[in-house]
This record gives structure tokens, C-alpha cells and sequence, in this order.
């Protein structure tokens, strides 16, 4: 499938008729957010096993032009509503990150499943808690890492772990964003709210560097913060360059680090600033004989390249699906679903009691917000706020 016809069909997924037996998984969605309709409302049309039933928004007319909008066939004012609609099986929570733990142990204490937007909360005792009540109450709790879900990302860890370019040495990750589409009152730049750069592209390289290694960070060699606004808001980074080492396996000598670099709003250059800097989403993974680069790990099905050079000499490699072993094994995709649209298909799965292609852990969550406050720990803007939430 060419690259228009992908992005085309992707922006416009062909509506599934909904499955009857199981019933579709019914959303209800906290927030008339930016993101639902990428994360979860286009998905969730060409998905026969979900249905978006319902969005709560703290005004009845937002809620209600964002369903008019997005073709919700519900709109109820304030999130308390959505939790307590008996037509909602699972709640997605993309509030700001400072509301992720509130509202996601309501709607558990309310009996729903939860898919969590990232980073899963402000600290990583939040999180801890969350995955103690969801195990008690046996529901769903999925951390939105949709990267994770696309065979790109699963190749790029598939040739890490065949061994091909022998142990991993050397990370380098990066997430950056132009300067000007993230305006300065943006969720993003308010401390009460959980924002920081940290938060919202670093955690994916905290997620990337973790997953790509398999294993847990020991300390935090660095971490310098560029302010968006020191007088406003002196805890809050626009940018973070910070450096992860991880343990060294019983046959290395020395473990692996992780050079990130995160930037919500990377300067324009040029004469006056009139040249706008391209987006950087890759990850390179330098290893003892050889090293791969993925580049766009977090828009993948858009556009992306795996570039391996090793013993075998230079390739690249562009992962749309699943190969013949994946269908084999009955894993669903087409070249055309994005990121969303897999991890959707993996939440949809777990509820429905079958078994996920891929899965993110609540110890996986713990251990990305664990790295995520030890991150910030390093940096000295301290880790974000707790909730004054008490169950
Ligand atoms: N997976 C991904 O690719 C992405 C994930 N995200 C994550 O999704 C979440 C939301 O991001 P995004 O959609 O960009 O954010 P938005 O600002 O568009 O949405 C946040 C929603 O939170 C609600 N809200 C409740 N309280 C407040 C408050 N005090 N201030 C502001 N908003 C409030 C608003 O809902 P209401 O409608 O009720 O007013 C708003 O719609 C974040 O956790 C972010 O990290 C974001 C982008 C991409
Ligand atoms: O989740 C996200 O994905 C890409 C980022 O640039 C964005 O700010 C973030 O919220």
C-alpha cells in the first residue's frame, strides 16, 4: 500500500459491522480531548469488539459538539456521569496527567476497565496503586504506550534480541516537537496539572529505552532542563536531555545507557528563525557488532524505516504487519492500522478474556514512572504532585 493510500485510509477506516457474541467492549470517554479521536474514536470504527458509547465533558455543550462532531451517540456533562452509565464497559482517561490517577480509581471503585493515557500517573506510588485496586476488583488497566503495539517497534526489539549485532551498548532516543503548535497554556506546561517535558515525550523514551533493553535503569547519570517559563512555572521543563544506565548482565562488563533528548517546542533556525526544525521520533540502538535505527517509533504507520548495519552488511527494513509467522499465529492487522488501532485491538482482546499480542504490565507501568520520577529527581525540579485524591 503506497504511503497516500495508508495515510488515506487510516484518517478514514471502513466501519466494522459490531460483533454479537461476545458484544462489542463499550467506551465511555473522560474528556472532550484532542487525542480521543486518533487514540480511540477512528479505531474504534473499524474495530468490531469496541463501540464509543458515551463522552463526558465538564461542559454538557462541549461534550455535546465533540460527540455531534466525532459521531458519539452520547454526551453527558461531567465525568461522573460516564462512570456511573451502566452502556460503559471500559473508561478512556486522556485528562491532563495530573487528573489520571483521580479518575481512574473512580472508575474502577465504579467496576470499569481503564485505558490510561500516558504517562500513567503523576508518580510512580500512584501507579502502584492503581494496578494493587485493579487487581482486586479484576479489571483491565492499560498504560496508552500505543508504540509498543505496531510490528515496527516489534521488529526493532525481534533483532535486538536475535543477537544478530551482538549486546546492547548505546541508546540514543528522541522525541521532539517545532516550536508554536504547543501554545504556553497548554496542559503540558502547568506543574498542578502534571506537565513537563518529561512527562509527555520524555516518558516515551524512558518507555523506548526500557523496552529495547528489557530491563529496569539503575540510576540517572544526568539530567539537564530547559525552562518553558522559570518565573511562572520554575518546575516545569520544555525540554530534558537525561542519560539512563542500566544494569550489565552476568557476560557484559558494562551495561547499557541511554542518551534521551525530549523538546515540546524545539527553536526555529535560520535567518529570523524562519526555518522550522523537523520532528525527531527515532530511536538508535548501537550494539557490540553493528546498531539499528527505527525512525518515527511514535507515528509509525505514517511513515518509517528500520536501518540495520552489522555483520551481514546495511538494510532497511519497513514493518507494516505481521509476517506470515504473526498471521500464522492469528495476530489481527492490516498495513493501514495505526498504532491506536493495535492497541486497541490488544485491550478489546484482554477484556474479551482472549489472549493480547502484546501486552504492557502494571510492573511495566510502575517501572516507566519509577524511571520517570528518577529522572526528574536528577534534574532538581523534584518529581510531580501527588493527587489530594483519597479513595
Ligand atoms: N497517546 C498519544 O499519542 C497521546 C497522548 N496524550 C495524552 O493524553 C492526555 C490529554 O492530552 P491532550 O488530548 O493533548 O489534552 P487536551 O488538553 O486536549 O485534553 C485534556 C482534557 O482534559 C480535560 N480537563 C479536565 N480538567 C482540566 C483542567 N483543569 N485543565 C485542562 N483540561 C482539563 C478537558 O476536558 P473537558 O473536555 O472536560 O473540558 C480536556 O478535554 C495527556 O495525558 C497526554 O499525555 C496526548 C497526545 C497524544
Ligand atoms: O503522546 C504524545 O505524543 C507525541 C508528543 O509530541 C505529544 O506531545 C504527546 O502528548
Amino acid at each position: 500500500m503506497s504511503i497516500l493510500s495508508r495515510t488515506w485510509t487510516s484518517s478514514h477506516p471502513p466501519t466494522a459491522p459490531k460483533s454479537t457474541n461476545p458484544p462489542p467492549v463499550r467506551f465511555g470517554i473522560l474528556g472532550a480531548a484532542n487525542i480521543a479521536p486518533s487514540a480511540l474514536i477512528l479505531p474504534a470504527r473499524s474495530c468490531p469488539e469496541a463501540e464509543v458509547t458515551v463522552v463526558g465533558a465538564r461542559s454538557l455543550e462541549k461534550a455535546q459538539e465533540f460527540a455531534k462532531k466525532n459521531g458519539v451517540a452520547k454526551a453527558v456533562q461531567g465525568y461522573e456521569a460516564v462512570l456511573s452509565d451502566p452502556e460503559v464497559d471500559a473508561v478512556y482517561n486522556p485528562l491532563p496527567n495530573g487528573l489520571h490517577y483521580e479518575w481512574t480509581m473512580k472508575a474502577l471503585q465504579a467496576g470499569k476497565h481503564v485505558l490510561l493515557e500516558k504517562p500513567a500517573t503523576n508518580t510512580a506510588a500512584e501507579s502502584e496503586r492503581i494496578f494493587a485496586l485493579a487487581k482486586e476488583k479484576n479489571l483491565v488497566v492499560l498504560e496508552a504506550f500505543h508504540y509498543q503495539f505496531h510490528p515496527s517497534a516489534q521488529r526493532l526489539k525481534e533483532i535486538i534480541n536475535s543477537g544478530e549485532l551482538g549486546g546492547v551498548q548505546k541508546i540514543t532516543a528522541t522525541l521532539t516537537a517545532p516550536g508554536g503548535f504547543i501554545k504556553p497554556d497548554d496542559i503540558r506546561f502547568q506543574y498542578a496539572l502534571g506537565g513537563g517535558s518529561t512527562m509527555d515525550p520524555g516518558c516515551y523514551l524512558t518507555s523506548m529505552s526500557r523496552f529495547v533493553t528489557g530491563r529496569e535503569p539503575d540510576s540517572v547519570l544526568s539530567a539537564s532542563p530547559v525552562f518553558q517559563n522559570k518565573e511562572q512555572e520554575p518546575q516545569i521543563d520544555r525540554k530534558m536531555e537525561f542519560t539512563l544506565s542500566f544494569p550489565a548482565l552476568p557476560a557484559e562488563v558494562e551495561g547499557p545507557t541511554a542518551d534521551c533528548l525530549c523538546d515540546l517546542s524545539t527553536p526555529w533556525w535560520g535567518p529570523f528563525g524562519l526555518i522550522p526544525p523537523m520532528p525527531d521520533m527515532s530511536v538508535r540502538v548501537q550494539c557490540e557488532r553493528g546498531e539499528a535505527t527505527l525512525s518515527n517509533f511514535v507515528m509509525p504507520s505514517f511513515f518509517h524505516g528500520i536501518t540495520v548495519s552489522g555483520p551481514a552488511g546495511s538494510r532497511t527494513e519497513r514493518v507494516y504487519g505481521w509476517g506470515k509467522e504473526g498471521v500464522e499465529k492469528g495476530w489481527k492487522g492490516e498495513s493501514w492500522w495505526t498504532t491506536y488501532r493495535y492497541q486497541l485491538q490488544a485491550f478489546v482482546d484482554k477484556v474479551q478474556g482472549r489472549v493480547p499480542q502484546h501486552w504492557i504490565s502494571g510492573e511495566d507501568t510502575v517501572g516507566n514512572m519509577r524511571c520517570v520520577d528518577m529522572v526528574y529527581e536528577k534534574s532538581g525540579l523534584g518529581v510531580r504532585p501527588e493527587s489530594a485524591f483519597k479513595l
